[in-house]
């Protein structure tokens, strides 16, 4: 059985990696994502500067998932490509970006162009938990388009897009059109719900200090969503545009379910933070399952072939 994948050009072994921003920030755990089953090493998206972050509480899980408004901390892009530049290892690594501002993202993707050992950038287009006045990047179709138009003007490397989840047709529409007339070496859906909030009712109170308790949902109760951006991403998006899951996988029959939507790999998040580095080979192991059962030797076998009524 077969469950590798292969994201233009850039093998992985197994279609199951961490999601960025999960137990991906510091060189400890870079190092054991490194050498653990992950398919794959997402980093913590990074800015230009080392930031500490929100304020604590910032992370909360419920029986739903988790909230989180974590505010990006990171220890800066030089720390991540020195870190790729010195690791020896095979294992694809994706450094994922995430300027505050366009300008920072140039400046960035300027430093990353210079580094060889990673195999693709992430671009983070949805951070829901900046500031108040900050809109999330992947909800400005206009700002989008004209970032990427001169983005691609010099930045030549394998660089693919982090999207916030969208809700109607004609955003799905929009968003694939403005992205199928670039270069994207992969989509990566979604990121996690914008601007929830989680109640203590003890406390009467959120659970998080930042921007009054409101930040981004993940885990089990997200999936129904992500699932639809998938499906509608590979039904809009060029056919050489591969994309990668994320969002409430937490069993091999999630990650079936991805494969059937059209997900070419998967990132696990809240449920790698609940686990730790055994849930990749878990998840494993329950898909290979679930393909021995049906009789399908790789994921291709089923890959996309959703049935619809
Ligand atoms: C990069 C910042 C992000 C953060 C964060 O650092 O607050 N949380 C998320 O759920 N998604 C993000 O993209």
């Amino acid at each position: 059985i077969d469950i590798s994948t292969n994201i233009n050009g850039i093998k992985i072994s197994s279609c199951i990696m961490n999601a960025s921003g999960i137990l991906c920030c510091t060189e400890k755990e870079l190092y054991n994502l490194m050498m653990s089953s992950s398919g794959a090493v997402v980093t913590k998206s990074c800015t230009i500067k080392p930031r500490k972050g929100n304020l604590k509480p910032r992370y909360f899980e419920w029986k739903g998932g988790s909230i989180n408004s974590m505010g990006l901390p990171n220890l800066g892009i030089d720390f991540y490509l020195n870190f790729l530049e010195k690791k020896n290892s095979k294992k694809p690594f994706l450094l994922s970006i995430s300027g505050l501002s366009i300008e920072e993202n140039y400046l960035i993707l300027r430093k990353a162009n210079i580094s060889s050992n990673m195999n693709a950038i992430e671009l983070n287009l949805s951070c829901p938990n900046l500031l108040e006045k900050d809109k999330i990047l992947g909800y400005d179709f206009s700002k989008i388009s004209d970032f990427l138009e001169n983005l691609f003007q010099f930045y030549k490397k394998p660089l693919g897009v982090k999207l916030p989840p969208y809700f109607e047709d004609f955003h799905f529409r929009k968003m694939a059109f403005i992205l199928n007339k670039y270069p994207i070496y992969f989509v990566t859906c979604i990121n996690s719900l914008p601007n929830g909030i989680c109640i203590d009712i003890n406390k009467e109170s959120v659970v998080i200090h930042p921007k009054k308790g409101f930040g981004g949902i993940g885990g089990l109760s997200i999936k129904p969503f992500a699932l639809a951006n998938v499906r509608k991403f590979y039904t809009y998006l060029r056919k050489d545009i591969p994309i990668i899951g994320c969002g409430g996988i937490c069993t091999g029959k999630d990650v079936f379910e991805y494969i059937l939507c059209g997900a070419s790999a998967v990132q696990i998040g809240t449920q790698f933070l609940k686990e730790g580095i055994p849930v990749f080979d878990r998840l494993i192991k329950e898909l290979i399952t679930i393909l021995k059962n049906k009789n399908y030797s790789s994921l291709n076998s089923f890959k996309g072939k959703l049935n619809v009524f």
